[in-house]
């Protein structure tokens, strides 16, 4: 396979951002629904409304056809919120040719099924390859030109090196892995454990119990990821530990910025109303909540998050579970 054209769809921040990586590499086309994005895109190289100081190489092109854009591609990437991103997939079957592999960047499950996104390309999409690109990527970081490695996992392992070169370039470096189980769980399960930690930072809590909540939630997502079909060592790696101390500690983070939010006792509504961005931390919990208790797995720091996303408990009194005074092993739950 040698890969020229590659179609990115989602014109937000991180499917902005990939996209300008890649021109680096091969052809892109930038899919976007917002015919004004397109335009913004296309005319000016910015896209402002996601990427407020960036500005976008001129090689970057953006279209509202999918078809066009999908038509013509070795590679589709799929940078869709995970609760639209079947429905774009539906799409993209009518205009997709065979073998095609598919990526997804989405860190999220659908809602309905508790799917993983690459799940959700196997149905929709039989017999393409399909894979993750997931790790601590936070998008204005990237598009600023900042080192920052990356994790690219497919079960093929030839077409996996062919796309570690596709996506990396320069500081933003990739590697592989063919733990797709793994690698997609640990971009999900890292957002709510982000919303547990800016409800600690939004609180005023300090480095030491943000360094608890980093730890503990990885030993609990590494629990229900492994359940799920994970290996445990990829939770300790890039799309593991990486994404969720780069998640939990930066003022970018939207899930973290979720929990702040809680903490000042304001509720999801009125949060979600002001963000134009995707949280999929508060999205997917309900999905991660069922599948913890399908596994038959405690996560105590999800579960306090859970409640206070569906307002059945406060920020201040969640954080006082978070906090458990009587602790019991390292290694149990709890
Ligand atoms: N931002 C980041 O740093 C990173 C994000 N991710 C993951 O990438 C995924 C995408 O996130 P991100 O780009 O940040 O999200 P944003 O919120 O920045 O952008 C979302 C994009 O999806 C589009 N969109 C929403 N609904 C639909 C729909 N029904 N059909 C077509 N397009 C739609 C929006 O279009 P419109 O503008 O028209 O509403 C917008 O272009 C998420 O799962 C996220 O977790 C992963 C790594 C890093
Ligand atoms: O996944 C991300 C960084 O790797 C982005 O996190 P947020 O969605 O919380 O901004």
């Amino acid at each position: 396979m040698q890969v020229q054209r590659v179609a990115v769809l989602g014109g937000g921040s991180w499917g902005t951002t990939i996209a300008a990586v890649m021109t680096r590499n091969v052809e892109v086309t930038l899919w976007a629904r917002n015919a004004d994005t397109v335009e913004e895109i296309n005319t000016r190289h910015t896209n402002l409304g996601y990427l407020p100081d960036a500005t976008l190489p001129e090689k970057l092109v953006a279209t509202t056809d999918i078809g066009a854009a999908v038509g013509s591609a070795d590679v589709v990437v799929m940078a869709i919120p995970s609760q639209h991103f079947r429905s774009v997939l539906r799409t993209v079957k009518e205009h997709i040719h065979a073998w095609v592999p598919v990526i997804s960047l989405t860190k999220g499950l659908e809602l309905d099924t508790r799917m993983r996104m690459t799940q959700v390309i196997e149905q929709e999409l039989p017999g393409h390859p399909f894979g993750v690109l997931t790790g601590p990527n936070l998008a204005r970081e990237i598009m600023a030109g900042y080192a920052a490695a990356s994790v690219i996992a497919m079960d093929d392992e030839v077409i996996v090196r062919e796309l570690q070169e596709v996506f990396g370039s320069g500081l933003f470096r990739v590697y592989t892995n063919d733990d797709v189980i793994g690698c997609e769980l640990g971009g999900v399960l890292k957002n709510i454990i982000a919303i547990a930690a800016g409800m600690g930072d939004g609180q005023g809590a300090g480095d030491n119990t943000r360094a608890a909540i980093i730890t503990r939630g990885l030993a609990e997502i590494t629990r229900l990821g492994v359940a799920m079909g994970g290996r445990p060592e990829t939770f300790a790696g890039l799309a593991g530990m990486g994404d969720l101390i780069a998640t939990c500690t930066s003022g970018q983070s939207r899930n973290r910025h979720v929990g702040m939010e809680l903490a000042r006792g304001r509720d999801m509504e009125e949060i979600v109303a002001e963000m134009r961005m995707v949280a999929e931390g508060a999205k997917s919990a309900p999905a991660v909540m069922a599948l913890a208790k399908e596994y038959g797995v405690e996560m105590p720091i999800a579960s306090d998050v859970f409640r206070v996303l569906r307002g059945d408990a406060t920020a201040s009194r969640a954080f006082r579970g978070l906090l458990r005074v009587e602790a019991g092993a390292e290694s149990e739950p709890g």
